[in-house]
Formats: structure tokens, C-alpha cells, sequence
């Protein structure tokens, strides 16, 4: 294992922490890269140096990322693949192919390729790279940039039991991580990976009625990401589900059966399951407009 345990000496007391010696690269230097690369180094069990991203052609969100994070960049036709434990593909599933394709004749078998790009099967990662070499699906979320992630991942036929412990741990960094069956993904991602979506987008509906009514925008702001902060922790720190708890907020004909009705006769429950099934089956397209190439080319 690739893996130092450190005592660490804190208020005068010891506790125990996990120093990750792995080294990361990032293909992709974009919006999920950096929640990524953030989340990693913020958990300080990962150092900036220890990470190294390029991109396409974007020069200049390389030195941004750079001097915000102090960790390294290269030239796309620079980047040391050899090296790395694990390389991260986070560029859009469009680009794929040409990026398997292209990194294939520098990859070294010690290195696991994890893709976090939405419909890429694992099998065709496997078709596009050199035979054996591990390949790893993973879905995080943006809340990765302050450790809050809810990451799935799904392992290749050639990942060591050794190896999926070191991607678990390095995903650990950004958050939960739970490993899924590879047909799970789909769904996973409607859920969690475009789920924090859903509540922004529940948050500007909340402030347009706050704005409507004159009220200052950055109040509002707060009282709905604070509620909805309270209400996960309830959901996380207790024993009561969803339901029982919305049955303690609502009061026989009180003020929330009076919203919730509002929400139960406008679809509101049946807008949020088709916005789940709408991003799965989006992803499953993607997968299967892969699959008919996979066809064509085998
Ligand atoms: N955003 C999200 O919430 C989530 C996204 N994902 C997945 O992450 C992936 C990236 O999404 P996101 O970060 O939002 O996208 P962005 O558009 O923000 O970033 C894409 C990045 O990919 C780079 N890129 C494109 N082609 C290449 C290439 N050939 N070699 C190296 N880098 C390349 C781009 O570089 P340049 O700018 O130079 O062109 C850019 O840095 C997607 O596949 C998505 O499915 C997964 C979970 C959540
Ligand atoms: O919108 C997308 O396709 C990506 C995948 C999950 C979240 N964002």
C-alpha cells in the first residue's frame, strides 16, 4: 500500500492520520476537475504537489489553477503519464475516444485510468486502452471542493484489490464514496451527480419569491441553504426517514399541508423523480450511442 499512517500531535492529544502517497494526474482542468483537485488538497491528506492537471489548449485557467492551489500543470504534449498511481479523465464524454486513443501508447500498467465523464462504460475504456490496464468509473459531485461529495465508483476486470483500496482512499478525501455496481451508474448519477442541481435550482426558486417580495436576496439565500443544510443532517444524523420527519413538520391543517399541497397539485413530486430518470436516461444514451461504435469497431 502506498500509504503512511502519521500520529499527529494536536491539543496534546495523538490521533491518527492518513498521509496518501499516490500521484494524481488530471486530464480535464475544468469545473470537476477542480472541485476535485480542491476537495483533495483541502483534506490535507493529499499535497498540492503530489497532483499535476493539463487541459486542451487553455493556457491561462492552467496558471489560475496553479497559483490557487499551488499544485503543478504541464503542457498537454508534456504530461508525464508514467508516473502517476492514478490519472483522472474529466473532460466532456464527447471528447472520450480521442482521449483514450491518445494516451494509450504513454500509459504504464501501474497506473489506473478513472474516468469521471457521464456514460462512459468501463468496457469502453477497456476497448480504447491497452489490454490489462485498469480502468476505474467514477461519478463524483461539485460538493467534492469542500469534502462533501457523494462519489460512487465502479471497478474494470483488471483493477487490483490493492489498487481499488488506494482510488477508495484517495476519493475518500472528497467526501463519501460508495462502490456500486457498474449498471447502477446511471441512476447514481441522476441522483448524485447532477443532484446538487436540483437544489440550486429549488434555491433560486425559493429566493425569486423572497425577491418578489422585496426581501434582501443574500437573506434568503441563507435561510434556504441553511434549511436545507438542517433538514440533510436530520436525514444523516438521525434514525427517522424522510417521511417521518416531513410528517413532524406538518401540523394538521397547518401552514406546511397548506405548501405541500400547493407542491403535490403543481407535480412538484413527479417534476423530481422525471428530473432523476431524465439525467439517468441521458447517461444511459450516451453509454449506448457508445456501445453502437464499440459494434462497428470490434
Ligand atoms: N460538472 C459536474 O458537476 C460533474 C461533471 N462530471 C463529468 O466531468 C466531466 C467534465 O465536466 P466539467 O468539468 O463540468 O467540464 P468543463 O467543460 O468545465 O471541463 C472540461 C475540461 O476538459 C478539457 N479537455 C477537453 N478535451 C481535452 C483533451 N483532449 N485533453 C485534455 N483535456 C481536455 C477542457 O480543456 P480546454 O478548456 O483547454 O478545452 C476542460 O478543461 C464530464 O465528462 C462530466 O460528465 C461528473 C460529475 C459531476
Ligand atoms: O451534466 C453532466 O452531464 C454532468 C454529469 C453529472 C453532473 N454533471
Amino acid at each position: 500500500m502506498l500509504r503512511l499512517l502519521a500520529l499527529n500531535k494536536t491539543n496534546g492529544k495523538t490521533e491518527e492520520r492518513t498521509i496518501i502517497k499516490q500521484t494524481i494526474g488530471f486530464l480535464g482542468a475544468g469545473n470537476m476537475a477542480e472541485a476535485m483537485m480542491k476537495g483533495m488538497i483541502t483534506s490535507k491528506q493529499i499535497s498540492p504537489n503530489q497532483i499535476i492537471v493539463t487541459n486542451r489548449q487553455n493556457a491561462e485557467r492552467l496558471s489560475e489553477l496553479e497559483e490557487r492551489y499551488g499544485l503543478r500543470t504541464a503542457k498537454r504534449e508534456k504530461f508525464p503519464y508514467k508516473p502517476l498511481t492514478v490519472l483522472f479523465l474529466a473532460m466532456k464524454p464527447k471528447d472520450a475516444e480521442n482521449v483514450l486513443l491518445s494516451i494509450r501508447p504513454h500509459l504504464s500498467k501501474g497506473t489506473v485510468v478513472a474516468s469521471v465523464m457521464a456514460g462512459i462504460s468501463l468496457e469502453f475504456m477497456e476497448s480504447r486502452l491497452p489490454k490489462g490496464q485498469p480502468v476505474v468509473r467514477v461519478m463524483p459531485n461539485t460538493s467534492s471542493g469542500i469534502g462533501e461529495s457523494a462519489t460512487a465508483m465502479s471497478v474494470g476486470t483488471s483493477v487490483t484489490a490493492e489498487q481499488e483500496l488506494e482510488i477508495e482512499e484517495v476519493l475518500l478525501t472528497m467526501g463519501k464514496v460508495f462502490t456500486i455496481k457498474e449498471d447502477q451508474m446511471d441512476l447514481f448519477t441522476g441522483i448524485a451527480g447532477s443532484g446538487p442541481a436540483y437544489f440550486y435550482y429549488m434555491m433560486e426558486n425559493m429566493q425569486k419569491v423572497g425577491e418578489e417580495a422585496g426581501w434582501d436576496d443574500e437573506l434568503v439565500q441563507e435561510l434556504c441553504a441553511q434549511t436545507i443544510l438542517g433538514a440533510a443532517q436530520m436525514v444523516l444524523q438521525g434514525s427517522d426517514s424522510p417521511t417521518e420527519l416531513r410528517k413532524k413538520v406538518t401540523s394538521p391543517n397547518g401552514t406546511t399541508a397548506a405548501g405541500l399541497e400547493a407542491l403535490h397539485q403543481n407535480g412538484g413530486g413527479k417534476a423530481i423523480q422525471e428530473a432523476i430518470l431524465g439525467a439517468a436516461s441521458r447517461s444511459e444514451e450516451i453509454q449506448q450511442q457508445l456501445a453502437q461504435l464499440l459494434k462497428k469497431t470490434s
